[in-house]
């Protein structure tokens, strides 16, 4: 795939995926030429008819809610410092993504994918990132309600495989997020941010700028609150504002290693750079779920981005090994 400096984006594209499911050839490559143009000039787009349905969110909004308003010597009983694959739990600062920052003012929740058929007894005891989920059992609810938007992601897969040039069924056996969970390495965080009054130190932020670590991010924005700001190249904030009935999809490392990126360099799927500030006066939730293929998933280049002139720029590492690493430094400290 050749490439060309984009011009700096000055909006995040809306993509509309009502015909995600059409099997007219013509739709099909309609779909895939819009999201490889966001992927390659944005790194982020915003989808409309995504199929999650509002109440879902209203529900799951409700569960953060009162799980985040527990004290917190409760939420501090599954910190996710305590579990050995820093699932759980993170209090306000205690997480750090941007290397220059002093720590990031958001209390969060994470928890892996799991077989959620089989939630009672979490299988998951093997692999790069074993032990079970540690979920609060003050609210049982909480981890039902936490548990959808797996769809949308298996259905976005074939799309981005597409925009790259290669066999629609690519991340097939990349990614089980059907029966076969153990190594799947999907993420879900769940965001409270407190609002940030008067003048604001950019080194404690809601988030620090960063890019994401998996292939792609599927992430709900509380309604009305504007947090969230993307980084273009001419290297301006430019807002990502939450859009009524829209989701945001931003690619991440896996997907920029894939085609033998980096998000400082020229890109072809850019995993941009991104940041929270909520400066609303009021808290702010957001969940995002990241897409990682399985862990043992080597992250090599796709033959069609690197050639002679562009040779890869990463050296070869499994998914789980990334991910796990990117944890540690964010959390581990
Ligand atoms: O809360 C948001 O809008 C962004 C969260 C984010 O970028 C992340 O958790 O990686
Ligand atoms: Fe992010």
């Amino acid at each position: 795939m050749s490439n060309s400096q984009p011009e700096p984006f000055k909006a995040i594209p809306v993509i509309d995926l009502v015909n995600i499911s059409s099997t007219d050839p013509v739709v099909r490559r309609g779909l895939v030429e819009e999201i490889k143009h966001a992927c390659m000039e944005v790194g982020f787009f915003y989808v409309k008819n995504h199929g999650i349905p509002e109440e879902i969110m209203g529900a799951t909004l409700a569960q953060m809610v009162r799980f985040f308003d527990l004290p917190l010597d409760q939420k501090m009983e599954i910190e996710n410092k305590k579990s050995p694959n820093l699932m759980g739990y993170s209090p306000i600062l205690s997480g750090n993504n941007d290397p220059n920052g002093e720590g990031d003012l958001q209390e969060g929740f994470e928890f892996k994918f799991e077989a959620f058929e089989n939630a009672v007894k979490p299988q998951d005891d093997e692999g790069i990132l074993a032990g079970a989920n540690p979920w609060p059992k003050e609210l049982p609810e909480f981890r039902q309600a936490a548990h959808r938007a797996l769809e949308l992601g298996r259905k976005l897969f074939p799309l981005f495989a597409l925009a790259l040039d290669l066999p629609e069924e690519f991340f097939v056996d990349k990614m089980h997020l059907s029966t076969q969970t153990k190594h799947s390495a999907a993420l879900m965080r769940l965001l409270h941010y407190p609002p940030q009054f008067g003048e604001i130190d950019n080194r404690v932020i809601g988030i620090g700028a960063h890019t994401d670590w998996e292939c792609f991010t599927i992430l709900w924005q509380q309604p009305g609150i504007q947090a969230l700001q993307v980084l273009n190249s001419s290297k301006e904030w430019i807002d990502a504002p939450s859009i009524e009935g829209t989701l945001v999809i931003n690619l991440g490392d896996e997907l920029a290693r894939w085609t033998s990126n980096s998000a400082y360099a020229d890109d072809v799927f850019t995993s941009t750079i991104h940041r929270a500030i909520n400066r609303s006066g009021v808290r702010r939730y957001s969940i995002p779920l990241f897409f990682g293929t399985d862990y043992d998933v080597r992250l090599e280049p796709i033959p069609s981005c690197v050639s002679t002139d562009r040779p890869p720029r990463y050296e070869v590492i499994t998914a789980g090994e990334y991910i796990k690493g990117r944890l540690q430094a964010t959390y581990g400290h």
